[in-house]
């Protein structure tokens, strides 16, 4: 039997010294543990797809951070699956190589040499070292693309600039989502990593704007959340003034403020608005800057971010 003594634990430390203060933290921790308890009852089992980007993505320390939140929620009892960025990455790589890389409405004119480029970086660069942050904690994260067990197909978008199409070369946007590609990796208590790359009905590979295809996966998983990381606290209604943040909205509502947002937000407010639409309960946009931001959203009880629901 071991028996508690706090004056050995604590160096001969008295109930109103230190040891007090070590219960009164001991205590706090509890009450942050215990806080969690509805958001935890509440999303027992459910899936949640992430969309990892901006600056979570480059700094090690959020990278760190972000890893552990993913496998937080696993041992929570939820199902994350992570659908990442890389634009930043693919237009450092793109210019190292030499090739012009240029967006249109918000979207990268992707030729056939640009494209292989865009599937080195995402499949074999970002997804690789987004698995191997995760698999620090256990054997959990699979990586995929749109490639894998034909995960997505792609059909051909333009862009639209001033109302009229544009053809920005192999872009695309998800036709469908095979759930089954995914089933049985949840199933098996792992976390999905997917690289929005993805094949038309032809078999030509396209480049997807991974907040799209986060949207189009939530709705296709009938995720109970979609969680966007960005690098700002969430959308304004009238950016940039700080003032004006959102810190809920209904699809209705977003669907008139989207004429007026400017390039960055446009296809993450899309990806919101179409899960939403698409039957995802919530959509959330939260500041990936913030060390933790998943677990912020899905476990406290503070607004965090911008929330989009149907009405
Ligand atoms: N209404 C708005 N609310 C918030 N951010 C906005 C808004 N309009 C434009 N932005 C810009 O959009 C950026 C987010 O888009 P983007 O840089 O593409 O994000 P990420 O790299 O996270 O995918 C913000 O950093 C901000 O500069
Ligand atoms: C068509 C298109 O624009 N695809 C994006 C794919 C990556 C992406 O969406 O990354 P972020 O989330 O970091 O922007 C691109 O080529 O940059």
């Amino acid at each position: 039997m071991t028996v508690h003594t706090p004056a050995r634990d604590n160096g001969g430390s008295t109930a109103s010294g230190p040891l007090s203060r070590d219960l009164s933290q001991a205590q706090q921790k509890a009450a942050v543990l215990i806080e969690a308890l509805p958001w935890l009852a509440r999303f027992s089992g459910a899936t949640v797809v992430v969309k990892y980007g901006g600056n979570a993505m480059i700094d090690p320390e959020l990278q760190r951070a972000f890893a552990a939140d993913m496998v937080f929620l696993r041992y929570a009892g939820l199902r994350p699956v992570v659908v990442h960025g890389g634009g930043p990455q693919i237009s450092s790589m793109l210019s190292r190589l030499g090739i012009v890389s240029e967006f249109k409405g918000g979207l990268r004119v992707t030729t056939p040499e640009a494209m292989d480029v865009v599937r080195m970086v995402l499949v074999g660069q970002v997804g690789r070292e987004l698995v191997g942050l995760i698999n620090e904690h256990g054997p959990y994260a699979v990586g995929l693309s749109g490639e894998d067990a034909r995960l997505f197909t792609a059909v051909r978008r333009p862009a639209y600039i001033d109302g009229e199409a544009v053809d920005i070369g192999q872009v695309g946007d998800v036709a469908t989502v095979n759930v089954d590609a995914l089933t049985d990796i949840l199933a098996a208590g792992r976390i999905p990593v997917i690289s929005t790359v993805a094949p038309d009905v032809d078999g030509v590979l396209h480049n997807l704007n991974a907040d799209t295809a986060a949207a189009a996966l939530a709705v296709a998983l009938e995720a109970r959340k979609l969680v966007v990381l960005t690098d700002v606290p969430g959308l304004y209604a009238n950016w940039p003034d700080t003032s004006s943040l959102i810190s809920a909205l209904t699809a209705d509502e977003l669907a008139e403020l989207l004429p007026s947002l400017e390039s960055g937000m446009v296809p993450k407010m899309e990806a919101c608005l179409r899960a939403v639409r698409g039957g995802v309960p919530a959509a959330h946009v939260v500041d990936g800057r913030v060390a933790h931001s998943t677990l912020l959203e899905v476990f406290t009880s503070e607004g965090f971010g911008t929330m989009v629901i149907s009405s």
